[in-house]
């Protein structure tokens, strides 16, 4: 059954507990059709083990041999030291799912056995509630039914687009980082009304309440952000003054600048690790 497949992760940090928990709750996947390995953290795969009820396995080599799934989910550089011990253990029937930024198929293809399917993925925080923006990829050897798997895995923890690999680091720029772009606006309203004079609860309430109502009336209305922000805009209104003093200070142009250095950090990432000194 397409659900039972046993799924490993390889690296049991926050991005791999977001995506076991958005299985357990939202597809078919038991816990015990789950296996997770860390390099040294026992606590923490304790802690996975009773709060999630899957299974640390004893014989790491062998387990990670027999998975039909492999996702590997540690800092982009611990992926070529982590494919140096466990590479050997991978076989060519199986689907492996990187998630680490700037690391790219092709690095992974050459670490692990001939024609062994490998998927990129670039989820992003907001996993942890089941609203990922996941961007999936596929490497050279990896066919419809290893992307098919990939969608099923990160549709349960929000939505998925398919891209071109190329585009990957634009991604990580965009909604791999981008939840905390939104966080520093956040921030930064908040702030705003307490400057004002409002107390913290209440700056935050309504800090949170707008920005939920924004991103639902993109959602379900449809329509475009910046005929939603005409609507806002009274001719020589508060809105109006506000905007102009965003404008003066550069706010759109500071955002795609910031998108733009995520997306050149991610290649560098990528440089970085793939150079012949970090193999
Ligand atoms: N935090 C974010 O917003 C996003 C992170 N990512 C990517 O997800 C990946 C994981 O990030 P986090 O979960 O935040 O990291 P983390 O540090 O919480 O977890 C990584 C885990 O990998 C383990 N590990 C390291 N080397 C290993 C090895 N050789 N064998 C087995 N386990 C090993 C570590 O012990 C650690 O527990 C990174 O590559 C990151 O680029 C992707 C999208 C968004
Ligand atoms: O900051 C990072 O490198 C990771 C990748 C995307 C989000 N967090």
């Amino acid at each position: 059954m397409e659900d039972q497949k046993q799924i490993l992760f390889l690296g049991a940090g926050s991005m791999a507990e977001a995506i076991l928990s958005g299985l357990l709750s939202n597809t078919q996947t038991t816990a015990d059709r789950i296996h997770v390995i860390n390099l040294k953290n026992t606590e923490r795969i304790r802690r996975l083990e009773e709060k999630y009820r899957v299974l640390s396995p004893r014989n790491k080599r062998e387990a990670i041999h027999n998975a039909d799934t492999v996702i590997l989910a540690m800092k982009p550089n611990d992926m070529g030291s982590a494919l140096q011990q466990w590479g050997s253990c991978f076989s060519s029937g199986q689907c492996v799912i990187s998630v680490a930024a700037g690391i790219s198929t092709r690095f992974i293809e050459e670490r692990i056995p001939a024609r062994t399917a490998v998927i990129r993925a670039m989820p992003n925080t907001s996993s942890m509630v089941g609203a990922s923006a996941t961007a999936l990829c596929r490497g050279q050897d990896a066919d419809d039914s290893d992307l098919q798997e990939a969608i099923r895995i990160f549709s349960s923890i929000g939505t998925t687009v398919v891209v071109e690999e190329k585009d990957m680091d634009a991604v990580t720029g965009l909604s791999g980082s981008g939840p905390a772009y939104i966080y520093y606006l956040v921030e930064a309203l908040e702030q705003a009304g307490i400057s004002a004079g409002l107390t913290p609860p209440v700056a935050r309430r309504l800090t949170l309440q707008t920005l939920m109502g924004a991103a639902r009336m993109l959602a379900e209305t449809g329509e475009e952000p910046a005929e939603l922000r005409r609507k806002v805009t009274s001719p020589g209104g508060t809105t109006m003054a506000g905007l102009e003093t965003l404008a003066q200070h550069h706010f759109q142009e500071s955002l795609i600048l910031a998108v733009q250095r995520a997306r050149q950090r991610s290649k560098e990432l990528g440089s970085t690790f793939a150079s012949p000194a970090a193999r």
